[in-house]
């Protein structure tokens, strides 16, 4: 399936509206999110292979603003435990029906592939089956922060002992200086992948009423005290990381 480069910020803009994951973010978001997350997708890719040492027989494996579905392929692609069922949910209309023709595509390139459902529901008023594997990709970062720690408690309910949150953002660092640099490094990482400075600029002020990255420090206590027992970071690039969170 072909994707458009992403041109979304190219121009001038009057008044930059507030980012969403709209027809045209999807249009371009395979090519948007490569070129703006570093490590992207070496992350997706290893989330597979961490996943499969948690899936558990006869369960559900979620992964949660699964957008166009990278991280449940990558989960379809990696698990092989008997009777796992993967749940992919959004609460983008048009992220969720283009996410249901790349996993039709890859059930037409692939046999043996876990069953997937994908619904169309907030991930905050979701009814969390028993899971072994939870996703959280990049998603976080995007619910109200007064709304993070009861999600997460939430799925750590829903989880069962031997299984785990997978759990990536961008963060934000107290320190000032390292939180310079890494943003900085960031904005270089921008640049050599193609965005010009006004690019760079409308996204920044596209996202800043939306998108609120968290310290390491604080997802990890917020972790705690939904009631996981240990944090384990097991990938950082720049200012983006993803940890293991164990029930
Ligand atoms: C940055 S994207 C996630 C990328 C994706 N996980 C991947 O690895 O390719 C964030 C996604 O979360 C979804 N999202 C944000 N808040 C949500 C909510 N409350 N319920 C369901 N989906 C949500 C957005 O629609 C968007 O598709
Ligand atoms: O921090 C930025 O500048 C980003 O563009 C990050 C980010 C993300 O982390 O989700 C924001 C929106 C898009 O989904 C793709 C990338």
């Amino acid at each position: 399936m072909s994707t458009d480069p992403d041109r979304l910020f190219a121009r001038p803009l009057d008044q930059v509206p507030d980012f969403a994951f709209n027809e045209d973010v999807v249009r371009v978001f395979p090519d948007m999110i490569k070129r703006s997350v570093p490590g992207y997708p070496t992350i997706v890719e290893n989330l597979g292979v961490l996943a499969a040492r948690f899936a558990q027989p006869d369960t559900a494996l979620y992964d949660l603003g699964a957008s166009l579905g990278a991280v449940t392929q990558a989960l379809r692609r990696h698990v092989r435990s008997d009777g796992c069922r993967v749940i992919a949910v959004d609460n983008s209309a048009a992220m969720v029906e283009r996410c249901r023709q790349y996993l039709n595509a890859q059930d037409s390139m692939f046999q043996e592939l876990l069953p997937v459902q994908v619904m169309e529901a907030d991930i905050l008023s979701l009814q969390f089956e028993p899971a072994s594997v939870v996703a959280l990709n990049f998603t976080l970062q995007f619910v109200a922060p007064g709304q993070r720690l009861e999600l997460l408690t939430r799925i750590r309910q829903a989880l069962l002992p031997g299984g785990a949150l997978i759990l990536s953002e961008k963060l934000h660092f107290a320190d000032d200086q390292e939180q310079a640099l890494l943003n900085d490094l960031h904005l270089d990482f921008k640049r050599a992948n193609g965005y010009s400075e006004l690019e760079i600029a409308q996204k920044r002020s596209a996202i800043e009423h939306v998108m609120k990255p968290d310290t390491l420090e604080t997802h990890q206590s917020r972790l705690r005290a939904a009631g996981f027992s240990k944090v384990v970071p097991w990938f950082q690039c720049l200012n983006f990381a993803s940890l293991i969170a164990l029930p």
